[in-house]
């Protein structure tokens, strides 16, 4: 493999991070691949931002190592590293025009590197080919007060790349953008990471975002790594009953299983069932409570003495209202099983 194909490999080594009693993260080992799209999800406080931190060089770990293209990097700074971070507020300098703002670290460069450092001329081509990606091309003389939201994180995404890192970490970059604005922007995330070909790190709260960008999917919980895959593998076939209900919106529904531990199906996986129909499968049975209208269906949660459930009803089912008695058939193949320590059953 040529060092061009490596750039951007990510190992982590047994990481840890303590601040003080707290454990932030408790012995992380993960190999994020060169080119990758790698969302971290997990609880509040979990850790994602910290590992973010260590990845770029922020702050040092309490133990373990990163490496990226092979050689440890665990001692050098944020500087040293061809990591580039968005943070969530992505506090931009409100007196710099957008072409200063992303040109901030290149001129820094310049002054400090001498002659190692760009020279104006390549500054400002650099400046110019990532306000062409970000379609921020007429907008280079405004100040950040002079911008909307969505033109203000790509200006924040386009002094990230300006260095053209092989890595770049995003720390919940777009959950400042209303929900319009938010579809547009993971377009168009998805489409700089396909231009620019670094590996992509996202912490992200929002499940759709996880599901829908990521090529790999890392769950983490009390800073240690619960489960990694691609999505489909997490949402298919979830390794504990945590990564089940994490990940996947609304919630996988979980009741007690015959054979003890728990049985659970996925909200849209449910089938309605016709009165006297014969069922297949596993059968819930319960009552509307709460129907919410989705655009494209219906989320309704049913009440039910065997466990509550949720069931998604699409375009062309038969519209719910509260207070119907109800039965529903999850097919056997479509079932997860966990015993009692919410750990996966062989299937
Ligand atoms: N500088 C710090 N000093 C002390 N404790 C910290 C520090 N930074 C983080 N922590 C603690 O470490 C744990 C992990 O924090 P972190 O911010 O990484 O979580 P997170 O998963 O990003 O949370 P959120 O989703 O709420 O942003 C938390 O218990 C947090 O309180």
């Amino acid at each position: 493999m040529t060092d061009r194909e490596r750039a951007g490999d990510l190992r982590l080594i047994g990481l840890t991070m303590r601040y003080g009693p707290t454990v932030a993260l408790d012995d992380v080992s993960l190999h994020i691949r060169a080119g990758s799209f790698t969302a971290v999800v997990g609880p509040s406080g979990c850790g994602k931002s910290t590992l973010l931190r260590v990845l770029s060089g922020l702050e040092a770990p309490s133990g373990g190592e990163v490496e990226i293209d092979g050689r440890s990097v665990t001692g050098q700074g944020a500087g040293e590293r061809r990591v580039a971070m968005v943070f969530q507020d992505y506090a931009l300098y409100p007196h710099m025009t957008v072409a200063g703002n992303i040109s901030f670290g290149l001129r820094l460069q310049a002054r400090h590197g001498r002659r190692n450092g760009p020279s104006r001329q390549q500054i400002d081509q650099r400046v110019h080919e990532v306000a062409e990606l970000l379609g921020l091309g007429a907008l280079l003389r405004r100040k950040p007060g002079q911008l909307s939201g969505g033109q203000r994180q790509r200006v924040a995404l386009g002094r990230a790349i300006v260095r053209r890192p092989s890595v770049l970490l995003l720390d919940e970059p777009l959950s400042a953008l209303d929900a319009q604005l938010r579809a547009d922007a993971r377009a168009e995330l998805l489409r700089l990471h396909r231009e620019i070909g670094a590996t992509v790190v996202l912490v992200t709260h929002d499940q759709h975002e996880a599901l829908s960008m990521a090529t790999e999917l890392v769950v983490l919980r009390d800073g240690r790594v619960v489960q990694g895959g691609t999505p489909q593998e997490l949402y298919e076939r979830p390794s504990t009953e945590f990564v089940a209900t994490f990940v996947g919106a609304p919630a996988m529904n979980l009741c007690p299983d015959t054979g003890g531990g728990r049985l659970g199906w996925r909200p849209a996986e449910g089938r309605l069932l016709t009165p006297g129909e014969e069922p297949e499968g596993f059968v819930a049975e319960g009552v509307t409570d709460v129907c919410a209208y989705t655009g494209s269906g219906q989320d309704v949660l049913c009440r039910s003495p065997a466990g509550d459930f949720v069931l998604q009803q699409r375009e062309g089912d038969r519209w719910l209202t509260p207070g119907e008695m109800l039965r529903v058939s999850v097919p056997e193949h479509r079932l997860h099983r966990f015993d009692e320590a919410g750990q996966r059953r062989a299937d």
